[in-house]
């Protein structure tokens, strides 16, 4: 395996310094032009700073079951793309991952592509119908090591089965990731319940339908000292009813996604659908409450909640068209641009939400780990200062739902290195790694 040498990037936005990597190791790390290393390949990173490798807790990759939507091998060239070394993916294939031989098919297929950890994540029910506890157990001693389980797309909107569902992985140190989502309060829903919604004629998906299944979720987490991750957070009363739990030291974990931190329901009036997801974007004052929970550590991680979608799928009337949004490209990004540009997260919170917290929720012992000797090299250059135009055309995958098409954002992904192998190198997978 050949050494590399990243010379003058800045640790988390701090000194520059010389990084050295051997045999999928950071081998040393030291000021600028104090180490030598002539055989290794030099990467120059100055005015780049260093993060460790993105870690995605929730990344729909649609293999098996869509792979004209996206395959693992693509959502993982566009993951590297994005700075991410490590993603985990949602158990809403077909065939659902319900089954240890579906989890470890997922995750075979992540080493095959080789570009990042793909971490599968298993079904909490059977189908993701909410009726039957899937092979929980099954799955989190199969080869896939399965730790966090989710019906994603789909809320387990039984309390008994999800108080079984927590008592159950509670015996391993498991994870229920919650898509909380109250079904009968959002028959029909299209989009978030308010002023815009009643203008343009759309059934709404009201606020209270997350904030009742989170606060109840919460409650039984607490109840049963088992361990709760809640997927895309996008209410501001979300937030409240999060401080509070964690106020209580309850084991309780919980996400934002890029496009909630940046995107209101204003954008519905387009009637353009790729601006339909679950949940849905809300209001302005929504994003500001995420964006500083998302400071405090009341939210603790950023997720992208990637869902390619055809164009079948996406471009067509807005009841017709599928939720989701692409995010694995855009994400670093959209954190500089909301969080990082306006000073509430400084490069050490960025790696902490991004990175840190996301590996340790996952159990990814070679993930997010701070730059230092003895770290598996998985690493991110991110240049601070240099834009980029999103053209949807030419991101990674098959599908092109993303919403940001045409719009400029800050901090370009310069490099990622995987296990100690550049994934991409100047902005573009190394061709040896694809
Ligand atoms: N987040 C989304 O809008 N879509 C998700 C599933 C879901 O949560 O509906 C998908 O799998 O496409």
């Amino acid at each position: 395996m050949t050494d590399h040498l990243i010379k003058g990037a800045a640790v988390l936005g701090g000194e520059p310094s010389d990084v050295l990597i051997r045999d999928g190791r950071i081998a040393e790390l030291g000021a600028v032009g104090s180490i030598e290393a002539s055989d290794a390949e030099v990467y120059d990173a100055t005015g780049l700073v260093l993060l460790p490798g993105l870690v995605d807790l929730h990344t729909h990759l649609r293999e098996p079951g869509r792979e004209d939507a996206e395959t693992v091998a693509s959502g993982s060239r566009a993951a590297a793309l994005g700075g991410y070394t490590a993603v985990c993916a949602m158990a809403n294939t077909d065939p659902v991952a319900d089954t240890a031989g579906v989890v470890e098919q997922v995750w075979s297929l992540g080493r095959d592509a080789g570009l990042v950890e793909v971490q599968p994540i298993g079904a909490v029910t059977v189908g993701l119908a909410g009726e039957r506890l899937a092979e929980l157990g099954a799955m989190a001693t199969s080869a896939a090591k399965v730790r966090i389980f989710s019906d994603d797309g789909h809320c387990v909107s039984d309390p008994r089965l999800m108080r079984r569902a927590l008592e159950y992985v509670k015996a391993f140190d498991g994870v229920i990731a919650q898509h909380a989502e109250e079904p009968m309060l959002t028959v029909g829903a299209q989009m978030h319940e308010g002023a815009m919604s009643a203008k343009l004629g759309l059934a709404g998906w009201p606020a209270v339908a997350e904030e009742a299944i989170i606060a109840r979720d919460v409650l039984l987490a607490g109840h049963v000292g088992s361990r709760l991750h809640v997927c895309h957070v996008s209410t501001a009363g979300s937030v409240e009813i999060l401080r509070w739990a964690k106020s209580k030291g309850w084991r309780v974990t919980a996400e934002v996604c890029p496009h909630h931190l940046l995107l209101t329901d204003e954008l519905a009036e387009s009637y353009d659908p790729v601006y339909k997801v679950n949940p849905p974007l809300r209001t302005e004052e929504d994003v500001l409450a995420l964006q500083q929970g998302l400071a405090e550590g009341v939210i603790d991680v950023v997720a992208t909640d990637h869902a390619p979608h055809t164009v079948e799928d996406k471009e067509c009337e807005w009841a017709q068209a599928r939720p989701g949004m692409l995010g694995l490209q855009t994400a670093l990004s959209i954190v500089i641009k909301t969080m990082v540009e306006p000073g509430l997260l400084d490069w050490a919170g960025v790696a902490e939400r991004c990175s840190i917290t996301p590996a340790t929720i996952a159990g990814l012992t070679g993930q997010g780990q701070l730059p230092h000797v003895g770290a598996p090299a998985n690493l991110t250059l991110v240049d601070p200062n240099e834009t980029w135009t999103v053209n949807g055309s030419e991101l990674a995958g098959p599908s092109r739902n993303t919403p940001y098409d045409g719009m400029t954002f800050p901090g370009v992904v310069r490099a990622t290195f995987f296990g100690g192998r550049p994934t991409v190198l100047d902005g573009k997978l190394v061709k040896e790694s694809i």
